[in-house]
C-alpha cells in the first residue's frame, strides 16, 4: 500500500536501521535521541555475552539529564547473532506478534538489530518491527566503498514494503561522490554525515546532535499505513 493512502499521521517515532552490523546505529540513534529529546528503546538486544547492551552504550552516550527515559529490551539473548538463531541457541521460541511500542509521551527512537533482512523469529524479519509499529524508518549506511549497493538494495526493500523513509544517514569519512550517488539513485535525503569521532563520548553525541534536522521537519508529510498486527 501507498503510506500515503492511509491519512493516519505517523506518530512521533523513528525506526532506525542499517545496512549491516556495526554500521553505526547505536551511535547515530544516541545522536537523533539528543538532537529530538527522545526515548531510546532497543526491543531485541543480542549479544550480551560478549558486550554491554545497546540501551547502556546509549545512557553513556546521552549522559546525565536530558529526561531520555531507555525503554527495557523485549528480548535480551546472549549470542552475538540474529534474534532467531540467538534465540534458538537458548532453546527459547520468539513471537514478533507479541511486540508492543513502550508508553510513552515522548519521541522514541527505535533501534534495530543488524540490518533488515535479519531474522527474529520463524515468520518475521528486522523489516517487519517497523510495519508493526508504524514507524518511518532512518537508514544508517557507512560512507565508504560498497555502500552504494547495500543503501540502494536496502532503501528498495524498504519500499517494497510500504515504509516511509525520512532518509539516510552516512557514517564514516565524508565522501561527496557517495552522497551524490545514493541522492540521485536513492532518491533519498541525506539527514546528516557523521564523520569518524576521535571519542565516542556524550559531548561528541551533543555535538552532532546539532546538525540534525528537527524531528517535525523530516516528518513532514510523513503518513504510515496502519500498523500491521500480523505483520
Ligand atoms: N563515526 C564514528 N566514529 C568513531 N567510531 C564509530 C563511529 N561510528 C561507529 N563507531 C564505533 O563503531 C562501533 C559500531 O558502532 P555501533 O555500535 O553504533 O553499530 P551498530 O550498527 O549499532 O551495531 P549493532 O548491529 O550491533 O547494533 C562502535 O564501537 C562505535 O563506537
Ligand atoms: C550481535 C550483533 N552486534 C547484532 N546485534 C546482531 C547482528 C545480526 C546480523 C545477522 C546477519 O546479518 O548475518
Ligand atoms: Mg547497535
Amino acid at each position: 500500500m501507498n503510506p500515503h493512502e492511509s491519512g493516519r499521521r505517523a506518530r512521533p517515532g523513528v525506526f532506525v536501521t542499517g545496512t549491516d552490523t556495526d554500521v553505526g546505529k547505536t551511535l547515530v540513534s544516541a545522536i537523533l535521541a539528543k538532537a529530538w529529546g527522545a526515548d531510546y528503546w532497543k526491543p531485541y538486544q543480542t549479544g550480551i555475552a560478549a558486550a554491554a547492551g545497546d540501551s547502556e552504550t546509549v545512557a553513556a552516550l546521552l549522559g546525565p539529564g536530558g529526561g531520555h527515559e531507555l525503554h527495557a529490551p523485549a528480548c535480551i539473548l546472549r549470542a552475538p547473532l540474529a534474534p532467531w538463531a540467538a534465540a534458538r541457541a537458548e532453546g527459547v521460541a520468539l513471537d514478533m506478534s507479541a511486540l508492543r511500542l513502550p508508553g510513552t509521551n515522548a519521541p522514541l527512537v527505535v533501534e534495530g538489530a543488524g540490518g533488515l533482512y535479519v531474522p527474529v523469529d520463524e515468520h518475521s524479519m528486522m523489516i517487519d518491527v517497523p510495519a508493526r509499529l508504524a514507524l518511518p524508518v532512518v537508514l544508517v549506511a557507512r560512507s565508504t566503498l560498497g555502500t552504494i549497493n547495500h543503501t540502494l538494495l536496502s532503501l528498495h526493500a524498504l519500499r517494497a514494503r510500504g515504509l516511509p523513509v525520512l532518509g539516510v544517514v552516512m557514517n564514516g569519512p565524508p565522501s561527496p561522490g557517495n552522497r551524490e550517488a545514493l541522492e540521485r539513485f536513492g532518491g533519498v535525503r541525506i539527514i546528516a554525515e557523521i564523520p569518524p569521532l576521535a571519542r565516542v563520548d556524550a559531548a561528541a553525541v551533543a555535538g552532532m546532535a546539532r546538525r540534525i534536522p528537527a524531528l517535525d521537519v523530516l516528518m513532514r508529510g510523513v503518513e504510515m499505513p496502519d500498523a500491521r498486527p500480523g505483520a
